[in-house]
């Protein structure tokens, strides 16, 4: 059995972009009130007396947009400053990250995931949902100070949506050669807008690596992570390039992870929404940390019945919640 060790937290459900895939413009959702998220000295009560004893090691802030959160560098400095802590990063859209880069080095974060699907400045404004400004710029810059400042391994992560930004495919590849950048090809979820899905589709990893195998040639390669990637090189690239193909082939039997929710809930898998654990009330309930513990064990017991298993049926089902809700 796998060992489930890392542990994806969602530090705020809410976003400064709309990304078409993620949380179109206009899309009804229930954010989660202030008072219903938990506070960082629950958070990190739950890390520290709950999810570091009974074996998560490896921790990923992500969202909604995480450098959204009040005070995430202060919360990035206490979960660095963990013993246990072995591995701490982030997934970000790099929005407001070229003023935070430094601080969040700083405060002991070393590896940094960041979205860019288009170097295209108009289509990336298309696919994030401008609202009247370019936000292009800033993302690149986000991208450059994070380099800069030492972030390592930075990883670049793309979804690619048939028609939209699917010409772009070799020249997001190339981004890896000449600096040690890590480019991660996501294959489209129908999660968040099935309405694009539907009408798009979405391109499979092995299609994408046939057209850079076309172009420069393709060496299997390696890279530190903890997540689903599959990972490739462009041979004497500098960087490498990662595809994660959770619609074209099954990594369930090597899962590692489950996901903490802004507001507290437990859940072990992406996609299968059963079996989660509401662990802010009982918290604020007064169910003591030792309980919580016993419960999350049981969990981690039953986690590889609650994987997802629909797989071969080549779909996946409806989610109340969108990955921005979840902790994509
Ligand atoms: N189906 C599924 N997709 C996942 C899972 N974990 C990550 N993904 C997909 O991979 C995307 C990128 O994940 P990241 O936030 O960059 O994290 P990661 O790939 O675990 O990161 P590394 O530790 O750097 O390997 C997510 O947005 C999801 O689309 C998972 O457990 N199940
Ligand atoms: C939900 S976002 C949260 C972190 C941050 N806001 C960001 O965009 O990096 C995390 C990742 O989920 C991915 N994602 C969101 N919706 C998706 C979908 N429907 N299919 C595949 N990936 C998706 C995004 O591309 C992004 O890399
Ligand atoms: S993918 Fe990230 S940046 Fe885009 S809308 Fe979702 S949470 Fe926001
Ligand atoms: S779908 Fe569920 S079981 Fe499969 S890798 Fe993602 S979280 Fe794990």
């Amino acid at each position: 059995m796998n060992q489930v060790d890392y542990l994806r937290i969602s530090l705020i459900d809410r976003c400064n972009f709309r990304c078409q895939y993620c949380m179109p413009e206009g899309a009804e959702l229930d954010y989660i009130l202030k008072q219903q998220l938990l506070t960082d000295a629950e958070l990190l009560t739950l890390i520290q007396e709950v999810f570091i004893p009974v074996g998560f090691t490896r921790f990923r802030l992500t969202g909604g947009e995480p450098l959204l959160r009040p005070g995430v560098v202060d919360l990035v400095h206490a979960i660095a400053s963990f013993p246990q802590t072995q591995d701490l990063s982030m997934t970000t859209n790099a929005f407001l990250l070229a003023s935070m880069a430094q601080n969040l080095y700083d405060a002991g974060l070393r590896r940094i995931n960041i979205s860019l699907d288009s170097l295209d400045p108009d289509i990336f404004d298309q696919i994030i949902g401008n609202r009247g400004r370019s936000r292009w710029q800033n993302v690149w810059e986000g991208i450059q100070q994070a380099y800069h400042v030492g972030f390592n391994p930075l990883k670049l992560n793309v979804v690619i949506i048939p028609g939209v930004n699917d010409h772009e495919v070799l020249d997001l590849a190339a981004l890896s050669i000449d600096k040690q950048w890590h480019v991660r090809f996501i294959e489209f979820m129908p999660i968040g807008n099935s309405q694009l899905f539907g009408d798009r589709g979405w391109v499979s990893s092995e299609q994408l690596r046939q057209q850079i195998r076309e172009r420069w040639g393709l060496t299997e390669s390696q890279v530190c992570g903890s997540g689903p990637a599959d990972v490739f090189q462009i041979p004497g690239a500098k960087g490498t390039l990662g595809f994660i193909s959770q619609m074209s082939e099954c990594f369930c039997d090597r899962c590692n992870r489950m996901r903490l929710s802004a507001d507290g809930w437990l859940r072990p898998c992406l996609l299968n929404e059963s079996e989660q654990l509401d662990l802010k009330t009982a918290l604020r309930a007064g169910v003591s940390t030792a309980k919580l513990r016993e419960q999350v064990r049981h969990l981690l017991a039953m986690k590889p019945e609650i994987n997802f298993k629909g797989r071969d049926t080549g779909t996946i089902g409806v989610y109340s919640r969108t990955m921005s809700q979840i902790g994509g």
